[in-house]
């Protein structure tokens, strides 16, 4: 971590400190003050979005359907299971990784952010950020617009220079078209799951 003046706050961003066993332990005897954001979304929507990402690098990838399901030969409309182990569908079990974070970190120090209103709403969800991390509400919905071309909101730097950023190509990826039956049998998986992690929480997500 660069070091921090008076005044600065530094900020760091790696998705796979969330599910990293040995993170909240090492985080914490670097700082054990430090704040920690999450985003959580749709677990569901984000297999999906984390296998397009892995199609992208890699042509001729087989199906989501393929691996999400654990007997592939089975039919579609029979009795199989969901493949927990596949890291697109495990990652998205956040109870147990937020389990390991509050062992270390109180639940006030462990902000989670939900992704679905991040898209609907960034402003909403930025002043959540700001008021988390002690600074004054500068970034406001003056700063951001939403871009039908890109299908989401994207910033404008600052109010007087309204000069647009919006995320690059590798963010907001068209996804595939999914089996509605895998879809649902997915769902029926992550319920218990989610459930658990909105009583953890103490938010409800009201993911489908
Ligand atoms: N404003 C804006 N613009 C573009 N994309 C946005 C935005 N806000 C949230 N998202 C969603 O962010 C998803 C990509 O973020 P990731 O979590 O995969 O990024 S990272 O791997 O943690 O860096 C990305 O997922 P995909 O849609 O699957 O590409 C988006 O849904």
């Amino acid at each position: 971590m660069p070091a921090t003046l008076e005044g600065q706050i530094t900020m760091e961003k790696t998705p796979s400190y969330w599910v990293t066993k040995s993170a909240p332990k090492r985080v914490y005897a670097m700082n054990p003050a430090v704040k920690l954001i999450a985003v959580v979304r749709d677990p569901v929507t984000r297999a999906i979005s984390d296998y397009t990402q892995s199609a992208s690098k890699r042509s001729g990838l087989p199906r989501f359907e393929d691996f999400v399901l654990l007997n592939t030969s089975a039919q579609w409309g029979g009795s199989w299971s969901i493949d927990a182990s596949w890291p697109p569908v495990r990652l998205g079990i956040y109870a147990r990784p937020y389990r390991r974070w509050l062992r270390r970190f109180p639940k006030s120090r462990l902000l989670l952010i939900n992704g679905e209103r991040l898209v609907a709403d960034p402003a909403a969800e930025m002043a959540r950020v700001q008021d988390f991390l002690g600074l004054k509400r500068v970034i406001t919905d003056k700063h951001f617009y939403f871009n039908s071309t890109k299908g989401f909101p994207c910033l404008l730097k600052s109010e007087s220079k309204a000069v647009p950023h919006c995320l690059g190509k590798t963010k907001g990826r068209n996804h595939p078209q999914i089996n509605v039956s895998v879809i649902k049998r997915l769902r029926e998986f992550y319920k218990p799951h989610n459930e658990k992690f909105y009583q953890l929480s103490g938010i409800h997500f009201r993911w489908p």
